[in-house]
């Protein structure tokens, strides 16, 4: 906590992919939030960011004045001329390499937000809980390949995960009803992407461009294509399973068009608690900053003047069969999750990079999860297995994607 300016103290938060659409979101966030007495709720200690956007990074760091900036991939030279030519005198540290989101992860600061896309967020998540630090996780890749691995280092560290995905949010929230032993079901809602209600035949010829309209969110190109594939709610489905201690036949995916309901929880007394409001990242990302408490003013509520309809429906697992594939990986265990979302990750890339079609990117994940050997779930799971599994997973999902089998 920074109590430098002697009201409320400040939360020192680092955010990892300052620049995505989480990123810029939660810099929105804390730009606006203050105590009632006027000091600021949180203070940006730490930025970084892949390197695809060094003007948009510069900007950010200059305008926060962080104490320390990592950058991926790039250029430190050139950072640093943008950093001088926008604001002279402002000399942040400045960590390069794959490694720099790790080393920010570790500071000292109280909340680390990590919003970095993909399973390249594990080492940052795992050096956050390390660091004894709160972990606001919008990068469910990194709970969901890591698994145990994650939640041993939070209880090992005593570390505090807070979810952001505006689904486990939404369950966070509404497990306040109950305890945990009063929990019978976890609903997931699914928006069912751009398209919902289209059969598996009708899904051969869409294109990249028609993959990435999301009917409701505005998000980046990995976790938007896999809200298209479905793969998003089965990579949610783990991320509910590993979160919550609840068993995975116990979690239940329903398609919920118009994104307003985020999520519910059912009790014990047939009692089932939603929790609501328009879609809108921001909630569950000051949620997660601030967590337990709230933030005034993150979002708008519901607006319960104009007459709105909620609707839901069963999810057509013929045509998205993501979610069912993603639970089967998820009960064999160890490390088919990590292949799960490996495989994935490659197919997507391919997918936009117009070498293979839509369906073969579950239809790639789902054969490279095939392959990989049931020996890697019995010997338990280490970092090692892991990183291993990601490495033999992204290999045969190019050379599945190459024609090569
Ligand atoms: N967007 C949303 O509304 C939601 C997102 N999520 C999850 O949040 C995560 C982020 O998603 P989103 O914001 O949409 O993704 P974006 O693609 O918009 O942003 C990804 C961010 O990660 C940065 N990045 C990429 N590689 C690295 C790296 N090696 N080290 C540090 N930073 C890196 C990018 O930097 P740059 O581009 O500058 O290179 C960018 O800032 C994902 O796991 C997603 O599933 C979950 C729920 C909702
Ligand atoms: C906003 C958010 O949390 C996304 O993960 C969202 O869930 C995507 O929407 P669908 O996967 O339901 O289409
Ligand atoms: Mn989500």
């Amino acid at each position: 906590m920074d109590t430098a300016g002697q009201g409320s103290p400040s939360r020192r938060v680092a955010i990892l992919g300052s620049t995505g659409s989480i990123g810029t979101q939660a810099l929105e966030v804390i730009k606006a939030a203050f105590h009632e007495d006027g000091a600021p709720r949180f203070l940006i200690t730490a930025l970084s960011a892949g390197g695809a956007n060094l003007e948009l990074f510069a900007q950010q760091a200059v305008a926060t004045r962080a104490a320390v900036l990592g950058l991926a991939k790039g250029n430190v030279q050139e950072l640093s001329e943008r950093l001088e030519s926008l604001a002279p005198g402002y000399r942040p540290q400045i960590e390069v390499g794959p490694h720099a989101s790790t080393v920010l992860a570790g500071l000292d600061v109280d909340v680390v937000l990590n919003g970095i896309t993909g399973s390249i967020g594990l080492a940052p998540t795992l050096a956050a809980l390390r660091a004894g630090n709160t972990l606001a996780l919008a990068n469910k890749e990194s709970l969901i390949v890591g698994g145990q691995l994650v939640k041993d280092a939070a209880r090992e560290y005593g570390a505090q995960l807070v979810p952001v995905d505006s689904e486990h949010s939404a369950i966070a929230q509404a497990l306040r009803s109950g305890t945990a032993a009063e929990i019978e079901r976890l609903i997931l809602t699914a928006s069912g992407g751009p398209f919902r209600g289209k059969k598996r035949h009708e899904l051969s010829q869409v294109t990249p461009e028609q993959a990435l309209k999301h009917p409701t969110w505005d998000m980046g190109l990995m976790v938007t294509t896999n809200s298209a594939t479905l793969v998003n709610k089965g990579l949610e489905l783990i991320e509910a399973h590993l979160l919550f201690d609840v068993p995975l036949d116990r979690i239940d995916v329903v398609v919920h068009p118009q994104s307003v309901v985020h999520s519910m929880v059912q009790f014990i007394d047939g009692s089932t608690i939603a929790q609501a409001s328009p879609p809108d990242m921001r909630l569950p990302i000051a949620l997660g900053l601030a967590w337990p408490e709230r933030v005034r003013g993150a979002a708008q509520p519901c607006d319960w003047s104009q007459a709105t309809e909620w609707t839901f429906e069963p999810l057509d697992h013929q045509a998205f069969p993501a979610v069912e594939l993603a639970k089967d990986a998820a009960k064999q265990g160890g490390t088919h999750p990590a292949v799960f979302n490996a495989a994935n990750e490659e197919a997507v890339l391919a997918f936009h990079q117009g070498s293979i079609g839509f369906l073969d990117i579950v239809d790639t994940v789902e054969a490279v999860l095939s392959e990989h050997s049931a020996q890697a779930s019995l010997s338990g799971l280490t970092l090692e297995a892991v990183l291993e599994a990601e490495i033999w997973a992204r290999r045969r999902a190019q050379e599945r994607l190459a024609g090569e089998n």
